[in-house]
């Protein structure tokens, strides 16, 4: 049965205070920490890469769970390997070789991930893709920013996905946050990512057990339905 894992996105951490705000988010609770990269192309935005990944590295044990927004991600493997990235999760919409990206990335000796965007449909990563990949990234919002509203009618990609792949890590990003998790996590989503939903939260350690909770349960309950 796949295990609650949160993931605070450090999108809405103090940018100024990584390491602090690395190592808050783990005494409050975080299984592993979410990093989004954005090369200003595949999305409009810009975030950070391998060198502010490694200035992290050294500060915290926590598994960075690396989001990759950018328009040629098997250029940035190697990179993000030795950065200390551990998930390399990158966009289908991104490659015309994701076979071969996923195994490129574990020959580097991370875990791959396969992240959808809202209008991709999850057929595109059913089959072999999903067989070979670690976890899928059902995103519920447009990638590019942080504190949009959550998208519910993603949920249904969550639930196919879990019914088909009922040992995989299945990811969800984007808009969580206490008014949103209860839909994620009994649709089948097992890897929570909240940036605004637990950095801006008055107590994140309470969010945080929250939703591990609330995933627990739901898993439980998909597990003895099996
Ligand atoms: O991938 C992302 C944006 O593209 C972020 O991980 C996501 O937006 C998290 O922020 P919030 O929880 O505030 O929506
Ligand atoms: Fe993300």
């Amino acid at each position: 049965m796949p295990v609650a894992k949160i993931s605070p996105s450090m999108l809405s951490s103090d940018f100024a205070n990584l390491a602090f705000e690395a190592k808050r988010m783990v005494k409050n609770g975080a299984d592993w920490l979410h990093l989004d990269v954005m090369d200003g192309h595949f999305v409009p935005n810009l975030t950070w890469g391998p060198p502010i990944i490694s200035a992290i590295r050294p500060h915290t044990e926590a598994y960075f769970d690396c989001h990759m927004m950018v328009s040629n991600p098997s250029q940035w493997v190697d990179d993000i390997a030795k950065a200390g990235g551990q998930m390399y999760t990158f966009h289908i919409e991104a490659t015309k070789e994701p076979l071969a990206l996923i195994k490129q990335i574990h020959a580097a000796g991370m875990q791959a991930g396969v992240a959808v965007k809202p209008n991709t449909p999850v057929e595109d990563v059913i089959g072999e893709i999903a067989e070979q990949c670690d976890m899928i990234l059902i995103m519920t919002v447009e990638p590019g920013f942080g504190g949009q509203r959550f998208m519910a009618e993603c949920m249904p990609k969550v639930e196919r996905l879990r019914r088909m792949y009922p040992g995989l890590d299945i990811e969800v990003d984007g808009g969580l946050s206490m008014e949103t998790i209860d839909a994620s996590a009994d649709a089948g989503a097992n890897v929570i990512v909240a940036g605004t939903g637990i950095f801006k939260a008055e107590k994140p350690d309470e969010v945080i057990s929250t939703f591990k909770d609330k995933v627990n349960k739901a898993q439980a309950k998909f597990a003895a339905s099996v």
